[in-house]
């Protein structure tokens, strides 16, 4: 039975008491607070062996505390869990010097093993923080289950040099999520350079790529330096990997392996300090197997695989996406529009082979060609008329499920409900269930429709099927925070 003292500070009361029973159930002693001043005193006086917190509490932003407790106790793990859920949250945490990010609501189970994993983690090992990046633009867009997984690795890898590959459709945002990582990670003092394999003419691509000296080749006529060259100290983004021809992989694997390389036509190794993130739509298993593409290299390649789901498994990504370019193009001079419910249905319809970058383009032509302020479907159906639309979704289901989130509600209930019984393994829990298993599923229910709504009482209501007072009565009743935000 694993043990530790868990400290647990979050203002929703209905939170704390599903978290207090799960940790506790599964062996830990917990105390629990709703607000950050507690937690800094129990921290303060060296209690804990972790702490779970939330980002928004009363008196104090979380990630306003992280620092101070990194600084008095370095070792001690901190999980942060936020229902804001962008990926500058993730990133936040991450630079916080937080141990893991969930985003809210996140599987109890998982909690459970995360917490595990970090009190089994060596105990000299401080789970550093990274200074804050000048940058704080949000480069990505979407609360989408799949884009959140994204940020939750992209988090986990900011402070490390590994070579990570990005797979996924055309235009699912491969060169934008390398930069990400770049821009937040440790090289980002260092310069990024993209290179485009598919871009290059096949017999330069080696020249591209490692330069070449004088009178290599026919038109050699000067030195000229290459692409990794030009990255020492940074991160070269190999896209479209899969279109580079065998000699350069070749050449590529001795970089990988030896850490030095030789230009075109020259024989004096070089040294290379560089971080190769590379990205592909294509199958490479596939590669591997017409014999295109080598396997060794694969696997040094492959060492943190990234997977962009293409944008119509996230469709609930599409508002925020179509309003955030809408913002952009109207950074470009162009005027803003608003999409009416019908123009939003049949977005969401839409197949989108080009992804993200499709959309984006649609924004920018709704914007230049429309002069009216609403885009209605009518005119979606015109601009999109080549594609056919998905057929609707049924009420209340913004998305098809995607692989990760397929689980259905009553199994996810199920499941619980299974480990529930299973922690009291030869007795029976407390009589009572009926009515407390009820109640205490209220709470996360209600909260998780208020935070899909984001904070609309009114759409939270409607959602859930109860009347607008009794849900106001519950809110109440159960001590939600109800956090209102204006993006709709
Ligand atoms: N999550 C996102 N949030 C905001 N913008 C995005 C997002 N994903 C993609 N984009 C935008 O969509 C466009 C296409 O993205 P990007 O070039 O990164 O895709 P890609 O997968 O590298 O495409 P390709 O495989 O064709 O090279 C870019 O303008 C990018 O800024």
């Amino acid at each position: 039975m694993p043990s530790g003292q868990i400290l647990l500070a979050d203002d929703d009361a209905a939170i704390r008491t599903v978290l207090n029973q799960a940790l506790s159930r599964a062996g830990y002693e917990v105390r629990s607070t709703s607000n950050a001043a507690t937690l800094w005193r129990w921290v303060a006086q060296g209690e804990g062996d972790l702490v779970i917190t939330d980002v928004m509490m009363p008196d104090e932003n979380a990630f306003d505390l992280l620092p101070r407790i990194k600084k008095i106790r370095p070792e001690l793990p901190i999980i942060v869990m936020s229902a804001q859920n962008t990926f500058m949250t993730a990133i936040k945490a991450s630079e916080r010097g937080a141990y893991e990010y969930l985003p809210k609501p996140f599987d109890l189970k998982e909690l459970v093993a995360v917490v595990g994993r970090a009190l089994s983690r060596p105990r000299n090992v401080p789970t550093g923080a990274n200074p804050s990046p000048e940058n704080e633009d949000i480069p990505l867009v979407g609360r989408s289950h799949a884009m959140q997984e994204i940020y939750r690795a992209l988090a986990r890898l900011m402070p490390t040099d590994l070579t990570v590959m990005i797979t996924g459709e055309s235009g699912t945002g491969k060169e934008l999520v390398a930069k990400a990582l770049h821009d937040y990670g440790k090289r980002r003092q260092g310069p990024f350079v993209a290179v485009n394999m598919a871009a290059i003419p096949r017999e330069l691509i080696e020249s591209e790529l490692f330069g070449h000296e004088k009178g290599a080749f026919t038109g050699a006529t000067a030195r000229s330096t290459g692409r990794f060259e030009q990255a020492e100290g940074g991160t070269l983004f190999l896209d479209e990997i899969g279109d580079m021809p065998m000699e350069a992989q070749t050449r590529l694997l001795r970089v990988l392996q030896q850490g030095e390389y030789t230009t075109v036509g020259g024989r004096v190794p070089i040294k290379t300090n560089v971080r190769i993130v590379a990205a592909t739509n294509k199958d490479l298993r596939v590669l591997i197997q017409q014999g295109l593409f080598r396997e060794d290299l694969y696997f040094r390649l492959n060492v943190v695989p990234l997977r962009l789901p293409p944008l119509r498994e996230r469709v609930e990504d599409i508002p925020d996406l179509a309003r955030h370019f809408f913002v952009l193009v109207e950074k470009e001079g162009l005027a803003r529009k608003q999409l009416d419910v019908d123009a939003m249905d049949r977005l969401k319809r839409y197949r989108w082979p080009g992804n993200v970058r499709e959309l984006e383009n649609l924004v920018r032509r709704l914007a230049a060609l429309y002069p009216q302020d609403t885009i209605t479907g009518a005119i979606i159906d015109a601009e999109l008329d080549s594609q056919p639309l998905l057929p609707p979704q049924p009420a209340g289901r913004a998305s098809q499920p995607s692989q990760q989130n397929s689980e259905g509600l009553s199994d996810a209930v199920e499941r619980h409900l299974n480990e529930y019984f299973s922690g009291f393994r030869d007795t029976l829990p407390p009589p009572g269930l009926y009515h407390r298993v009820l109640r205490e599923i209220e709470g996360p229910l209600i909260g998780a429709a208020l935070a899909a709504t984001r904070g609309n009482q009114i759409r939270a209501a409607e959602l859930l099927g109860v009347n607008r007072n009794t849900l106001r009565k519950k809110v109440r009743d159960l001590e939600l925070m109800v956090v209102r935000s204006n993006r709709t």
